[in-house]
């Protein structure tokens, strides 16, 4: 059993999602149990408005549970301190403000402050992993470039590289594949599965793309009428979850095929 847990890295108990305004409670999500583990890539699906930035947001310590607790190496993230767990978490957020006018070795270099001192002086040890991140996304050759003069596509594969730069054992990115046409979606979903898997790292990703997750992820957590199913795609293709996460009236589920399709 302890050799078991030693690999998961994030997991809530009885998790509760929601807002707090003016001390009324809005629930989203009750009772979330989840455990992710080392190499793990998992994909965060459910239609519009069924809570995956909130639960991505909870799960990154970025937004306090309304009940139950998030762990992350078996630590409740409310006690983590910041710099620590600058050192656990990365977080790759889609519309994040950053400075278009920095290059792109600069926002990569960023991912190291959590380990850097105060002037942020990079060590020769840090300019390696920077190296090595831009090398590993394939953005080395853009490395001079200004972060305004880059494609979405491109843009997406420079803040994974930060995300590697901060050299974490979680990332967690919102909705990484937006914009993407199709063959840089499947280039930064392959990537994603790669880093996952060769790295050891426990990769937890937002998406519209439920086809492609099916497809790549081993673990989805599906959010639908306040709760998160959390299984293996085959499971949840076996319970039939897919075949009613849309209105069935317009959208269907190819089980055999995994794929959704549209009714006319
Ligand atoms: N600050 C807030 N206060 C209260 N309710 C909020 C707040 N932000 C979001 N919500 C509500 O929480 C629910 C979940 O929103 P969330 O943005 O997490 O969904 P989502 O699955 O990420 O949606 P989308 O796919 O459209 O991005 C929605 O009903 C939304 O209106």
């Amino acid at each position: 059993m302890q050799s078991i847990n030693n690999h998961i890295t994030l997991r809530t108990k009885d998790l509760v999602i929601g807002y707090n305004n003016n001390r009324e409670e809005t629930p989203i999500a009750k009772n979330l149990n989840i455990d992710c583990k080392k190499g793990e890539l998992i994909a965060l699906v459910g239609i519009n408005g069924s809570g995956k930035s909130t639960l991505l947001r909870t799960l990154a310590g970025l937004q306090e549970p309304l009940a139950g607790a998030v762990y992350i190496n078996d630590k409740e993230i409310a006690k983590v301190t910041p710099a620590s767990l600058a050192q656990q978490l990365s977080v790759v957020l889609t519309n994040q403000a950053i400075s278009k006018n920095l290059t792109v070795a600069e926002l990569v270099a960023l991912g190291r402050q959590p380990y850097t001192n105060w002037l942020g002086t990079l060590t020769e040890v840090d300019k390696d992993i920077i190296i090595r991140a831009l090398k590993r996304t394939e953005t080395y050759i853009l490395k001079d470039k200004k972060c305004y003069e880059l494609s979405d596509g491109q843009l997406q594969r420079v803040l994974i590289a930060r995300a590697l730069a901060q050299d974490t054992p979680i990332i967690m990115l919102d909705e990484p594949m937006t914009h993407l046409d199709l063959h840089h979606k499947a280039s930064i979903l392959n990537l994603l599965a790669r880093i996952a898997t060769e790295e050891r790292k426990t990769i937890i990703f937002s998406t519209h793309e439920i086809d492609y997750a099916i497809t790549r992820c081993d673990k989805m957590i599906v959010m639908k009428e306040r709760q998160a199913l959390y299984d293996t795609p085959e499971a949840l293709i076996a319970q039939g979850v897919f075949d009613i996460l849309f209105p069935s009236h317009n959208v269907g589920f190819d089980r055999k095929n995994r794929i959704f399709f549209l009714k006319k």
